[in-house]
């Protein structure tokens, strides 16, 4: 075990890289994909299910618990991870982008945001301050700097003003942040699709000095391909030796891109809540369970997989706990899902460190072309 936070890279091939994250509360394997736990839980799934699909850290949000229940009960009762049984690492968001998303009545200013809760409708406020307080509270093992992310499309004027304020506030978010051996504090990279902004951006974190730094401002409707001619430059405009994390991100190919662009972390909700839409991810595409055609299929959604859902029920089975209803129907697909995604991580991991990622890729391609499913 170690007091401190590091990251060791392994291998590379191309410009995907493996390697390892070392925190007190354990190591996390890259390129690592991390499940969203919003309000303290990974929605269905209990905590030892989400460390037995191969997850090595989850996420925490600042804007969902400071409203509920408070980031002061969390601490009172000794912090996040023992709050929701997790005692492994936690990345917590900052809270920025869920006050745009979700937050009514904002009003943004230089100094931070107020805004009224989605919950209840109380007031609250949000800084580099409260952020940086808040996520210290919650005990995170990763905290994320008080940004702004901009929705996409907008003009460069207002990309470049919310990039230098999101700059400004990095800066507030490190000074407030202090010293906190064992816990990292990660930067935030804006700049939307300008590449020179986001050199301006990367260069500005570099220079305060991060334990880790986040490509933010993607997956915000800009589509793949747009935000894959961001990746084509943004990951290497960092710092070669700190672990890279794309926030939001996203569907298998996404995530296959990303990695294969130099991406060491990434989290999306998609496995998760699509799971308790009936959509199944499985390596030859999606399968959307309570689809009719299901009803007598007495094969497992993947034969390949070996998680519980296909070990031990049919899509039959499937479809008709999704058609009736029952909780067991959005456990058995969420696990399903995190347990795929994590195969994904594992697959390219290996294959990183084989030297075979092209090889890999091409297969993960291939199988998933292959039509009816
Ligand atoms: C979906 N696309 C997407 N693009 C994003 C871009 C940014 C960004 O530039 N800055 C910040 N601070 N957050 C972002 C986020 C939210 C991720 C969080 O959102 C929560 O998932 C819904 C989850 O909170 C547990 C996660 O925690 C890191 C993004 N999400
Ligand atoms: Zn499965």
């Amino acid at each position: 075990m170690t007091d401190r936070f590091s990251f060791d890279l392994h291998a590379t091939d191309g410009k995907a890289r493996s390697g390892v994250i070392r925190t007190p509360r354990g190591e996390i394997r890259t390129p690592a994909f991390m499940p969203v736990g919003t309000a303290a839980t990974v929605k269905a799934m209990l905590p030892e299910s989400v460390a037995a699909t191969g997850a090595d850290i989850l996420l925490g949000n600042t804007y969902h618990l400071m409203l509920r229940p408070t980031a002061e009960r969390i601490a009172a009762l000794g912090g996040l991870h023992a709050f929701m049984n997790w005692d492994k690492p936690i990345l917590t968001d900052s809270g920025g982008f869920q006050v745009m998303s979700l937050a009514g009545l904002r009003k943004l200013t230089e100094e931070g945001v107020t805004f009224k809760s989605h919950i209840d409708g109380s007031r609250h406020h949000l800084s580099p301050e409260r952020s940086m307080e808040i996520q210290a509270l919650l005990g995170s093992d990763i905290v994320m700097c008080f940004d702004e992310c901009p929705a996409l499309p907008a003009d460069r004027d207002r990309i470049k003003s919310s990039m230098d304020l999101s700059m400004r506030w990095a800066q507030r978010s490190r000074d407030a942040f202090g010293d906190r051996p064992g816990h990292a504090l990660f930067g935030i990279q804006q700049g939307g699709l300008e590449q020179d902004l986001r050199e301006e951006s990367a260069n500005a974190l570099r220079a305060i000095e991060f334990d880790g730094y986040a490509v933010g401002g993607l997956a915000v409707g800009e589509g793949q391909e747009a935000m894959f001619g961001v990746l084509d430059y943004a990951p290497d405009q960092l710092p070669v030796d700190k672990p890279r994390y794309l926030m939001g991100v996203g569907k298998p190919d996404d995530i296959v891109g990303a990695v294969k662009r130099g991406i060491d972390m990434m989290d999306c909700v998609l496995p998760s809540r699509s799971g308790r839409t009936g959509q199944a991810f499985t390596r030859h595409g999606v399968v959307n369970i309570k689809n009719a055609r299901h009803q007598d299929d007495p094969r497992p959604l993947d034969e390949a997989c070996t998680c519980p859902a296909c070990r031990g029920y049919s899509r039959a089975y499937l479809h008709h706990v999704f058609r009736a209803n029952e909780m067991i129907s959005g456990m058995l697909l969420t696990w399903h899902n995190l347990h795929y995604f994590q195969d994904i991580m594992a697959g390219m991991r290996a294959a990183i460190s084989a030297g075979s990622f092209a090889a890999w890729e091409a297969e993960f391609h291939r199988q998933r072309a292959q039509g009816d499913i």
